[in-house]
């Protein structure tokens, strides 16, 4: 299995999405945050957005983190002269690369994008910058144009070719089959950049590195453009955990970024959103969570400890006996099966009602209650 190398663009993509942004000191903590967790790379924003976008970039850079920078380009002279001027090493020149786009976005065609392309990437090498040629809407080009094109920038010299699934219409299948396809063909660096229109990033991404792709785009939270880029922690623990590829990120500190990314973003992260979701490793349900006190691996498909989070088990409507004793137990009491049996009944009718789990001092209530009753019961026997 091929390395991978995560180039993070949660500064430039995540940043897209619609009402985000990202202040001077909260962009300089994210780039921070992400190299400190070993990301190797990290788009950090457009140039050509204007000084102030420009200088935040050049702050990023004065930095001197160990992740590789990179600047995201149109293809023109302007933006690659405003990217120099951020002094990033490195620069995604974007070519619109679908007959689509060049005909309704750019009135260009398919001779104009090889020529500029040539011309492009020679200037921003004889600048001194690495170059990536950003392919955006690949999934709808001619994938053979797309060779044609590699070819002329490989010459002007190119080291990477990202293929953008820019309107998120890939599944994984494809996404397989095309980077299969661009390996044979081309002997540079593949980058798989992926929107989750359909709720593929990441699959998507997966599938572009079983087909070759030595770096993915990925972004904090799935932040970006519409529904959002392939989401950084799933990645890097997909890879490792379902492929055996350790991206070099930190998994302990994963939790932190996303928290740094929702607070800058404004974007609340969903209670059941995978890896960082507040709720994902939280279990109700009894036969859960009578296998969880058993033995965790019984319904662990991803460790908590990896992430320096843990299980958290809690009562509601659905929850079974075991988890009625261990919680009462977890109180200093020890419940009989028959008083098990009553108090989840109550759990259960608590729980539909208040759309909650009840608190200790809630079981304790339902305790007492029981206990009375049932000493009334034993008092009214006796007497009878
Ligand atoms: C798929 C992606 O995510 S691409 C990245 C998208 N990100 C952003 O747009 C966020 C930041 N953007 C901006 O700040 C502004 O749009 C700027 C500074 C880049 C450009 O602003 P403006 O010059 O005012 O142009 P505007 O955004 O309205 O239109 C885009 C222009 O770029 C052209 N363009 C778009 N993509 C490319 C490209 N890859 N290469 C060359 N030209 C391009 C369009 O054809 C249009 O040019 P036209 O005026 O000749 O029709
Ligand atoms: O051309 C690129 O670099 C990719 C741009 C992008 O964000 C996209 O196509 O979704």
């Amino acid at each position: 299995m091929n390395q991978v190398i995560i180039d993070d663009t949660t500064l430039r993509d995540g940043e897209q999405s619609a009402g985000v942004a990202f202040n001077a000191d909260e962009k300089i903590a994210i780039a921070r945050a992400l190299s400190e967790l070993g990301v190797q790379e990290l788009e950090i924003g457009i140039p050509s957005m204007g000084d102030e976008e420009r200088e935040v970039m050049r702050a990023i850079v004065d930095l001197k983190l160990p992740s590789r920078l990179l600047a995201w380009c149109r293809l023109c002279d302007t933006d690659l002269k405003a990217a120099y001027l951020t002094k990033v090493e490195m620069v995604d020149l974007s070519l619109p690369i679908s007959d689509l786009m060049l005909k309704h976005k750019l009135n260009r065609d398919r001779n104009w994008a090889l020529q500029e392309v040539e011309r492009l990437v020679t200037e921003a090498r004889l600048l001194g910058l690495e170059v990536c040629l950003g392919c955006e809407d690949a999934s709808r080009a001619d994938i053979e144009f797309i060779v044609q094109v590699a070819e002329v920038a490989q010459r002007a010299g190119i080291r990477r070719l990202r293929f953008a699934d820019t309107v998120g219409i890939m599944e994984p299948f494809s996404m397989l089959d095309r980077f299969r396809f661009l390996k044979a063909r081309l002997d540079l660096e593949l980058e798989v950049h992926a929107h989750d229109d359909f709720g593929l990033a990441t699959a998507n991404t997966l599938a572009a590195v079983v087909g070759g792709a030595t770096h993915i785009n990925t972004t904090v939270n799935g932040l970006g453009e519409r529904a959002g880029n392939a989401a950084l922690e799933e990645c890097v623990l997909a890879l490792k955990n379902l492929y055996g590829i350790d991206t070099g990120v930190n998994t302990q500190g994963i939790p932190a970024i996303s928290a740094l990314v929702e607070q800058a973003s404004g974007r609340t992260v969903a209670w059941q959103k995978s890896v960082v979701g507040a709720g994902v490793f939280t279990h109700e349900a009894g036969i859960h969570v009578d296998g969880l006190l058993k033995y965790r691996g019984n319904y662990e498909g991803l460790n908590p400890d990896e992430l320096g989070r843990s299980h958290c088990l809690v009562l509601g409507k659905h929850s079974g006996a075991h988890m009625v004793k261990s919680s009462y137990n977890n109180l200093g009491i020890e419940l009989s099966d028959q008083q098990a049996q009553i108090l989840l009944g109550c759990i259960r009718a608590f729980s539909t009602q208040a759309k909650r789990s009840p608190e200790p001092q809630e079981l304790q209530d339902f305790y007492r209650q029981l206990t009375e009753t049932q000493a009334s019961e034993l008092v009214t026997g006796g007497m009878a």
